[in-house]
């Protein structure tokens, strides 16, 4: 069945095709154990690219993304950032570590990450949270930070709770913090791993606003994502993954409108 969906909804960034790659993974494969849950995944994200990632849970979606900073240590494969390759090792575990500890610092500098449970710090206020790590680890000035802070909470439409706790907001408000936060850091790259699955669903949309407003700026993204209206609207590639393996990729108007796996064809019945 081909699917039709109505192209002025959609926003799909166009990058260059000469612009440089921001993120080149390559054969990454993950084991836990007998366990191996990614069987040879490659990607390429360009400069003003939005790769999203589909797939059933425990397809290795959010595995994978842990594994392009080291958050999880993969088993096999390489990892570029900004064309720098990831100096990588093998450990007695069988996997693979970071050779060089400053390189990896640097390197997940430029990858900020937002997670589906906002990991924001409770003790601290917005403020806080957001000048943190530009201050410790990017060693700007605290009023540097602050500035800078204020107006990425302007962007977000939070200015006014910068003096609050996470606790006294909302889900959908704390991740707003949490891509405020991740944006404080100027990262080449940003990585959502379902940033509105831990939401209400009244709670959603206001998080997509935000990251589809990013994804208007040019910003590079790579979204592990469930909302597949989103990842359909603002992607400019979409990879379909089904258990550690690609089995679609693809622009969206292409995946989602005709899919060529029947897998993937299955997927989206369920799901769109
Ligand atoms: N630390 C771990 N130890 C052992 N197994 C793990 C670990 N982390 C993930 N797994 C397993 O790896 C597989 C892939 O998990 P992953 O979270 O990457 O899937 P996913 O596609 O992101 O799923 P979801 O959409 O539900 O988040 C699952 O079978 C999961 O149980």
């Amino acid at each position: 069945m081909t699917r039709h969906f109505p192209e002025e909804t959609m926003f799909h960034p166009k990058p260059d095709p000469q612009s440089p790659l921001a993120v080149r993974v390559e054969d990454l494969h993950k084991r836990y154990g007998p366990l191996e849950v990614l069987k040879g995944v490659d990607l390429t994200a360009r400069e003003g690219e939005v790769v999203s990632m589909i797939g059933a849970s425990g397809s290795g979606k959010s595995t994978f993304l842990r594994c392009i900073n080291l958050l999880e240590l993969p088993s096999r494969g390489r990892i570029e950032v900004a064309g720098e390759e990831l100096a990588l090792r093998p450990g007695r575990d069988g996997d693979l570590h970071a050779a060089d500890p400053r390189q990896l610092r640097r390197i997940r500098t430029s990858l900020s990450m937002v997670f589906q449970s906002f990991n924001l710090w409770q003790h601290m206020t917005v403020m806080q949270n957001i000048v943190e790590a530009p201050v410790h680890v990017l060693g700007l000035s605290r009023a540097e930070a602050r500035d800078k802070a204020e107006a990425l909470l302007h962007k977000v439409g939070l200015y006014d709770k910068r003096d609050q706790y996470p606790a006294h907001l909302s889900g959908g408000q704390q991740q707003r913090i949490a891509i405020a936060r991740a944006l404080c850091m100027e990262p080449r790259v940003l990585l959502f791993d379902e940033p509105t699955s831990a939401l209400d669903p009244e709670l959603v949309g206001e998080v997509l606003k935000v990251i589809r407003g990013l994804a208007e700026e040019g910003r590079t993204m790579i979204l592990v994502t469930h909302e597949m209206k989103f990842a359909r609207d603002v992607s400019s590639q979409v990879i379909f993954l089904h258990n550690g393996r690609i089995e679609e990729r693809g622009a969206p108007a292409q995946v989602f409108g005709d899919p060529q796996s029947e897998r993937c064809r299955q997927f989206l019945s369920r799901t769109c």
